[in-house]
C-alpha cells in the first residue's frame, strides 16, 4: 500500500522537521488550493520547488484549482512527479491530462464526492492515477464518507476488466480504521493528513498502513 501523507496538516513553520517525521512515506501529497475551486487557499508550485532538492520521495501534487491547465508548466519545472487535476475544474480534462504527460509527468484525475465514476470513464485510458475524494475538497480533518467506497470498487473492476494500470488513490478522512475499508474496496494509495501528523509516531502510523 502506498501512503502519501498530506502536508496540508504539517507545521509549515517547521516543515523540514515535519518532512523528517514522514520520511518513510512513499509519496508526499501536496494539496494546492486556489480559493476559487475550493474555499481555501494553500500553496502552489513554489512549495514543490522548495521541497524537491531535499527528498527522493515522489511529489504527488493534487491541484484543487480552477483551470489547472494554467499551472502545469510551473509544477513541471518545480519538479512534480504526479499532477492530479479535478475533473470538475476544467472543460478540457483530456487535453490537460495530455499536457501533463507531455511533460513526462504522471497524470491523475480526481472526482469530488458528487461526481460519478461514469463521468470519467472516457478518460480512464489516459490516466496514471484516479483520486476518489472521500470528503469534499478544501480542508483537512473532515469525516470520511463511506459511500464513496463503491466508486473505489467500481474503478477496481474497470481497471481489471480493461487491463488499465492506474493507481486508485483515496483522499479525505483516512485513518488506520478507514484505511482498512479503502484497501478492501481496491485502493492502492492512501492520502492521510491530520491522522498521520497527529500521531505521536507518524512513521509507525505510516508503516502500519503500508502493511495493510
Ligand atoms: O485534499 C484534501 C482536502 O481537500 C486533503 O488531502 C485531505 O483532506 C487530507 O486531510 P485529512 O486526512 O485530514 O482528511
Amino acid at each position: 500500500m502506498i501512503i502519501a501523507p498530506s502536508i496540508l496538516s504539517a507545521d509549515l513553520y517547521n516543515l523540514e522537521n515535519d518532512l523528517k517525521k514522514i520520511g518513510n512515506a512513499d509519496w508526499i501529497h501536496i494539496d494546492s488550493m486556489d480559493g476559487v475551486f475550493v474555499n481555501n487557499l494553500t500553496f502552489g508550485s513554489n512549495i514543490v520547488h522548495a521541497i524537491r532538492p531535499h527528498t527522493d520521495q515522489l511529489l504527488d501534487c493534487h491541484l484543487m484549482v480552477d483551470r489547472p491547465e494554467k499551472y502545469i508548466d510551473a509544477y513541471a519545472e518545480a519538479g512534480a512527479d504526479i499532477i492530479t487535476i479535478h475533473y470538475e475544474a476544467t472543460p478540457h480534462p483530456h487535453r490537460v491530462l495530455q499536457q501533463i504527460r507531455e511533460k513526462g509527468i504522471r497524470a491523475g484525475i480526481s472526482i469530488n464526492p458528487g461526481t460519478s465514476v461514469e463521468a470519467i470513464k472516457a478518460l480512464l485510458p489516459f490516466v496514471d492515477l484516479v483520486l476518489v475524494m472521500t470528503v469534499n475538497p478544501g480542508f483537512g480533518g473532515q469525516s470520511f464518507i463511506p459511500e464513496m467506497l463503491d466508486k473505489v470498487s467500481l474503478l477496481s473492476d474497470l481497471r481489471r476488466i480493461n487491463s488499465y494500470s492506474f493507481y486508485i488513490q483515496v483522499d479525505g478522512g483516512v485513518t488506520n480504521e478507514t484505511a482498512v475499508d479503502c484497501v478492501e474496496a481496491g485502493a492502492d494509495c492512501l492520502v492521510s493528513g491530520s491522522y498521520v501528523f497527529n500521531q505521536e509516531d507518524p512513521q509507525e502510523a505510516i508503516s502500519h498502513m503500508q502493511n495493510l
